[in-house]
């Protein structure tokens, strides 16, 4: 990936970062490059997702999906990082793949997933069940789901399921007593920094994914970190995410210029709050694409508060197609142009907007959405974060604050006694009746 921070310069933008601002932080940059490469080096917890292009072996993931390999619908089971990277991957790479159908189950709405079922050949459909932790209610439930409706269908699902999880824990006393296919997760791998392991990468080999470009563009990004931000783009983008946020702008528009990375601003919103929102600090991700919510949220970004960063991703090359001519001669700028032409004169006018009014903005591109370049975007991503949580001082890769729902949910389920479950009993209403 390619940075351009030169519309967040405060010569252009308010909130903006002036250049002596920037040399000033590039020294904080070069401390925790520092920090980051000594977390590497011991494969410390977190630390040791940047070393994945290196550590993941795809000739084992094949090796391990080869049971499913030729089916014609995946359906992936997870939630969080243990289905986002893998959705990411599969979405962005969909026109390259074998054709294989990638359904993911991350939510436990019971109309959708009915839905979601009734529409999945089961007969040819294959499952992936991913969960680190191997206890996440809502992956098990689904997955309880799905396996009875493949025994009502008939279909043996132990003949096609692959798990993804930890050396132990519920789902992997499942995979043992089934004897069901298993790939671990990587040790000190946060789940949303898991996308360029077995997590993310199982269901891109059942589709047919080049995983060695996946991980090649991910070394070749890891191979750019180095103690200056002028010098690496993913930490040109995390230190300027991270001083745009110190001068007010909370939050951070996702914008990518192309429908292919719609679940990848979705993958990058998890990474992002996840990593950096704790102790009262953290900047809000916002998921956008372009150029569809130039229609709907560009109003806000350009002329309302000055709390956001808008970022912006876009492709150098991008399959195209004409736009017919016509003999509406108001419309003969658009019959001498194509789709893509217009894509990108929309992309770089709502860019140029930003600017003319002041509002901080950040492009990265990409040479085009392909396996080598989305490696890349993935890995730097991860690093931006990882170098954005070390200037803001923040532990990067836990989350504690995710467990006092969990808590409260099985103790409302009679699954066990939690004082968080009697706490949600205790709630203030103000109701407001029809
Ligand atoms: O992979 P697991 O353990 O099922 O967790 C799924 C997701 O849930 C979280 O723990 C948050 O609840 C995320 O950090 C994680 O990616």
């Amino acid at each position: 990936m390619d940075v351009d921070i030169g519309n967040a310069l405060a010569s252009v933008a308010s909130p903006g970062i002036s250049r002596e601002g920037l040399e000033r932080l590039d020294e904080r940059v070069a401390t925790a490059h520092e920090r980051i490469e000594a977390g590497r080096a011991n494969d410390e917890h977190g630390y040791a997702a940047l070393n994945l292009p290196e550590r993941t072996d795809p000739d084992a993931i094949r090796a391990a999906v080869e049971p499913v390999a030729d089916v014609d619908a995946l359906v992936t089971i997870g939630i969080g990082g243990s289905a986002l990277g893998a959705a990411t991957i599969t979405d962005a790479l969909a026109d390259a793949g074998d054709g294989t159908e990638a359904v993911y189950l991350d939510n436990i709405d019971p109309a959708w997933i009915t839905r979601r079922l009734e529409a999945l050949p089961l007969e040819s459909t294959a499952i992936n069940v991913v969960s680190r932790s191997g206890t996440t209610a809502e992956t098990l439930a689904n997955f309880l789901v799905v396996r009875e409706a493949f025994e009502d269908a008939g279909v043996d699902w132990t003949e096609r399921t692959v798990v993804t999880t930890g050396e132990s824990g519920p789902l992997r006393s499942l995979a043992n007593r089934h004897d069901l296919a298993a790939v671990s997760v990587p040790d000190g791998v946060p789940g949303r920094f898991s996308a360029l392991s077995a997590v993310g990468l199982v269901a891109a080999a059942v589709c047919g994914h080049d995983l060695e470009a996946i991980l090649e563009g991910a070394a070749a990004e890891a191979d750019t970190l180095t103690g200056s931000l002028f010098e690496c783009p993913a930490y040109a983008y995390g230190a300027t995410a991270y001083a745009l946020d110190a001068r007010g702008a909370s939050m951070n528009a996702m914008v990518p210029y192309a429908e292919s990375l719609e679940t990848y601003a979705e993958w990058f919103a998890q990474l992002w709050a996840e990593s950096l929102g704790k102790d009262d600090l953290g900047q809000t991700p916002v998921r956008a694409l372009g150029v569809t919510d130039q229609h709907s949220q560009l109003q806000l970004y350009r002329a309302g508060p000055r709390d956001k960063l808008v970022t912006f991703v876009t492709p150098r090359k991008t399959a195209d197609r004409d736009i017919p001519g016509t003999d509406v001669d108001e419309l003969a700028y658009l019959g001498d142009a194509t789709l893509g032409e217009l894509l990108e004169a929309e992309f770089e006018a709502t860019e140029a907007s930003l600017a003319a009014a002041g509002r901080p903005n950040v492009r990265v591109e990409l040479e085009s959405v392909d396996a080598f370049e989305l490696g890349g975007l993935l890995y730097g991503m991860e690093a931006a974060c990882v170098l954005a949580g070390e200037l803001y001082e923040v532990s990067t890769f836990t989350q504690p604050a995710v467990e006092w729902a969990k808590n409260a949910t099985r103790g409302l389920l009679g699954g066990g006694e939690f004082e968080e479950a009697e706490a949600v009993a205790e709630k203030t209403t103000l109701r407001v009746e029809r």
